[in-house]
Formats: C-alpha cells, structure tokens, sequence
C-alpha cells in the first residue's frame, strides 16, 4: 500500500510504525508484524504498531525509524508486509547447536544491520551463541561481517596501535589512563570502546561524563591526525554497526558470548585499521574468565583471529578479582581516571594495572626497549605528560581540559555501609558491586555508583566504612540499598577463620 509519512514524536528504543487499525486489517498486518518501506532507492523495516492516533492512508514514523532513514513529513512512500527472514533459519541451526557457514553468517549480520531481525530474534541469536558457541571460522566470519557491515577508518599515520578490555571487572576505567600514556610517548591510538555490557559503566559511559564521544569516522579522523588519539563509543560511527545493536540484547541478559565478544571487540579493531592490538583479559572470581587456564585459551583465540584479520595482536591477562580502585559507576570513575591522570597518583590497582598495560603497548609500537615499557609509561604519568595529551583529547572531543575532577557532579542521594565486625577485608564479589551500581541506576544515571574505602586484604575495625552507594534518586537508592543486604558484597574476616571442635 502507499500511504503518506507522518512524523511522531515518539522515541521508543524500538523501530515502531504506526499504522491505522481499519488499514491494518485490510492489508493483514498485526501488531510487531516486520513490514518494509520503500522510499525511492531507500528501504527500511519495521514493526507494526496499530493506532487510532493515524488516520487511513496515513503511515505513522516514529523517531526510532528516522535514525534510519529521513522521511520526510507528508511524503508519500510504499508499505508493504515482509515475511520472515531467512537468516531466522540460520539462528534457529545454531540453535540446535550446528556450524554455521560463512555465507550463513554474513546474512544474519546484514539483517542485523539492516533491523530486519527484531530485539527478539537477536536476543535468540545471543543466547545461542551463549549456549552453543561458535568455532574459529565462524568467529573469523563473524567479525569480517560485521566490519565490512559498517564503515572503516584509514588514518594516515602508522603504526595504528589499539588496546581493548574484555570487560567484566568493576571500576575497569584503565584504558582512560593507558591511551593519553601511549598517545603521549608519540604513537597513534584511536580507542573505541563500547558501552557497559555486562558492567556498571562501559569506557564510553566513562568518557562521556566529560566529553563528547559520538563522532563521526571524518571527525575522527582528524581528532586523530591531530592528536594522536582519540576516546571515542564504537556505536556512534558506522562501525561495525551490529555491534551495538548484539550488545542491546547482551546487556539486557547480562551475557557476552566468548565468540561474539571476539567478534564485537576484534571487528571494531579491524574498522579502525588497527595493526597492534593488546587485549586485557581481567581474571578471577566473578568476571567473565575465572581461571588463568580459560584466560590463555581465549588469549590463543584472540591472537589467532588478529592472525587471520592480519593484525599483530599481544593479550594481558590482568588480575580482575576485585574491582579496579576505588570507584564504580561512570562519574565516580570519571573523577578517579581524571585525578590520576592529573596527579600521576591514585589507588594502586588502576596505576599499576595503566601503566603494566600502557607498557606493553610502548614495547609493541617501538618506543621502549624490551622491559622498559612500564618505568616509561610510569614516567609518562608522572611527568603530568599524560595529563597534557588528555587535555588535548578532551578539547579535541568537545570537553572542558580543564576540568576538576571534584568539580563532577556524582548522585547525592547516598548510603554508606559499615563493618558489622573487626577483621581482615577476605574478598569483594564482583558480582555484587556491579549489581549494586546498576541498581543504583548505573550506567543510564551518571552520577550512580559505589565508593569503596576497603580492599582485599585491609584491616577494618567495627564501625568503618566499606562503601558508599550514590544514586540521583531516592527510589533507585532504596533498590540498591536493598540489593546490597541481599548479597555480601564485603566479607571481612578475623584470622581465625573456624574452629572445628572435637566431636
Ligand atoms: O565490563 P563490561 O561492561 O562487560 O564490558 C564492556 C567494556 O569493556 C571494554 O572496555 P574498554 O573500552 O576496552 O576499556 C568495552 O569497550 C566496554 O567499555
Ligand atoms: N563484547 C565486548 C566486550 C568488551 N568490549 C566490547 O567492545 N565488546
């Protein structure tokens, strides 16, 4: 059917049209149906919702479809219903647990990234890669797809050096150190990261809190050129755009599937034309990888698919068997990733861990000897150096340089817990503090998060502070509050752990 496009202002998160009840009838459609709409050369999807709020011959767009596509208001376009997609039937093999062929895969991303598979059928194929996983060549298909989906960068200055968390460690706001450091040693790093996945705030909710990070692939390009770097979220761009849209249905499941996070991470890499790659794999209990045996199998994953990309790819595998410093949640983290930056300072896991990885970066691009690529990232950060080249990347990317960290605003609404007894700090669940976090309204409310006084292996007396769970509400703070009492994010210790009598 033609109908004429009316504009509403309804945002949705889901790529609603709107469509008259008697015209639905007539043409068959009912509610979530996939329809497809022509506009000269352009065609989108969408789901079908019916309304009286749209008279006959009317098609309702909502803002959602206009990301995809400009209609314009009274044109007149082409609606028509679209049956299943094929790709469906691949999801569903994967499902029983079979290997999908190359062609297979490419045709799932494309109807990713053309949103003719809906939030359900996505969801489905994440949960499929979750149970049943991909080998190497789906893995390698996968990533190939879903860069060559998107755009890709080609920056006029080599060697392209790039650093990427697979995330899962709370407080994870280390690369925002180790890329001003590399940066600063003169070598070209264009970061992208994503947003939070299964965390409480992803580098890009991090970043955001003090300057912009959606740009596109022309502007950073010359922020780049210009600086040697750049901080930027990977959904912003074209680049590999499936990404953003799998990671929607990860972070409402709190999952990431080993071999599309290969792919999310290793595809972004790709795009950017990035030649050296260091992947930080956080391990310990309640992270994605638990045991340094899991950690060197999915290190061998990744410098194997860097093989096939043709990039040289080196992993760390860093301890994530407690949160990274002091902070969870984005402008808490912001605060504690500016002021170490600012004063080449601060809480002994986040410098130990930027200036580790910062260092294996300065090896691999050439800069420092072989062994010196630590003491050189540490001096970097001491010299304030670090500091100046993240000035430069906050102006670049249309924020204040000279920000104060204390100067941003975190949730007022706040509780602090304390030590119910004296002891020793035994372990913090990773699990817990994210939860917490995100209960508090981390990573959407900014200023939501945790400040820890304690870590594994601090003495505590009875009465002490452990940690204070900020929220920019009174209603998400009871939800965290109540959350922390169910688990036990904190465990302190005496020395004597039991006592085994003899019976
Ligand atoms: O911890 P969760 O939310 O699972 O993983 C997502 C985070 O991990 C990566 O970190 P980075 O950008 O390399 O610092 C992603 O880009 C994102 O920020
Ligand atoms: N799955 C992912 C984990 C971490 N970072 C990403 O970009 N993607």
């Amino acid at each position: 059917m033609k109908a004429k496009v009316r504009i509403l202002d309804i945002y949705s998160g889901r790529y609603s049209v709107f469509i008259n009840e008697k015209e639905a009838r007539e043409a068959k459609l009912h509610p979530d149906d996939l329809v497809r709409l022509e506009a000269g050369k352009k065609t989108v999807y969408g789901s079908v919702v019916i309304s009286s709020l749209i008279d006959e011959g009317e098609i309702g767009i909502s803002r959602d479809i206009l990301q995809l596509h400009n209609f314009s208001e009274g044109e007149v376009i082409t609606v028509l219903p679209s049956g299943t997609p094929e790709s469906v039937r691949y999801i569903k093999k994967k499902m029983n647990g079979e290997k999908l062929r190359k062609v297979e895969i490419e045709a799932i991303v494309r109807d990713i990234v053309d949103r003719k598979l809906r939030d359900i059928e996505i969801s489905s194929f994440v949960t499929a890669l979750e149970i049943n996983g991909l080998d190497m060549d789906e893995i390698a298909a996968l990533t190939i797809a879903m860069a060559e989906t998107g755009d890709m960068l080609d920056i006029d200055r080599k060697p392209i050096m790039d650093v990427h968390s697979i995330g899962g460690v709370p407080g994870n706001k280390t690369n925002i150190l180790v890329v001003p450091i590399v940066a600063a040693a003169g070598l070209t790093i264009p970061k992208t990261s994503s947003r939070a996945i299964t965390s409480a705030a992803g580098t890009a909710d991090v970043v955001e809190v003090f300057a912009d990070v959606s740009f596109s692939l022309d502007e950073i390009k010359r922020i780049v050129e210009k600086v040697g770097a750049c901080l930027v979220w990977g959904g912003a761009l074209n680049l590999a755009p499936a990404d953003d849209i799998t990671i929607k249905a990860e972070r409402a499941l709190s999952i990431d599937p080993t071999g599309l996070m290969l792919a999310s991470i290793m595809s972004k890499k790709y795009a950017m034309g990035s030649q050296y790659v260091l992947i930080d794999i956080p391990t310990g209990k309640g992270v994605k990888v638990e045991s340094v045996d899991q950690a060197r199998a999915l290190a061998r994953d990744f410098i194997e698919l860097g093989k096939r990309l043709g990039q040289y790819v080196e992993v760390a595998i860093t301890y994530g068997g407690q949160p990274i410093g002091h902070t969870v949640g984005p402008a808490l983290e912001a605060r504690e990733a500016l002021s170490a930056l600012m004063t080449g300072t601060g809480p002994g896991s986040l410098i130990e861990k930027a200036t580790g990885l910062a260092g294996v970066l300065l090896e691999m691009g050439g800069v420092a000897p072989t062994g010196m690529g630590k003491k050189m990232a540490k001096e970097i950060l001491e010299s304030g150096k670090a500091w100046e080249k993240m000035k430069e990347i906050i102006e670049e990317q249309g924020g204040d340089p000279n920000i104060k960290p204390d100067d941003i605003p975190v949730g007022d609404k706040t509780y602090t817990f304390t030590a119910s007894t004296s002891g020793y700090v035994t372990s913090i669940d990773n699990r817990a503090i994210t939860g917490i976090a995100r209960a508090a309204g981390a990573p959407e409310d900014k200023g939501a998060g945790i400040e820890l006084y304690v870590k594994v292996g601090e003495k505590v007396k009875e009465g002490d502070p452990l940690f204070t769970i900020h929220a920019e509400s009174e209603a998400r703070l009871d939800q965290a509050i109540v959350f922390a009492r169910r688990t036990e994010p904190i465990r302190i210790e005496g020395m004597v752990l039991q006592r085994i009598g003899n019976i």
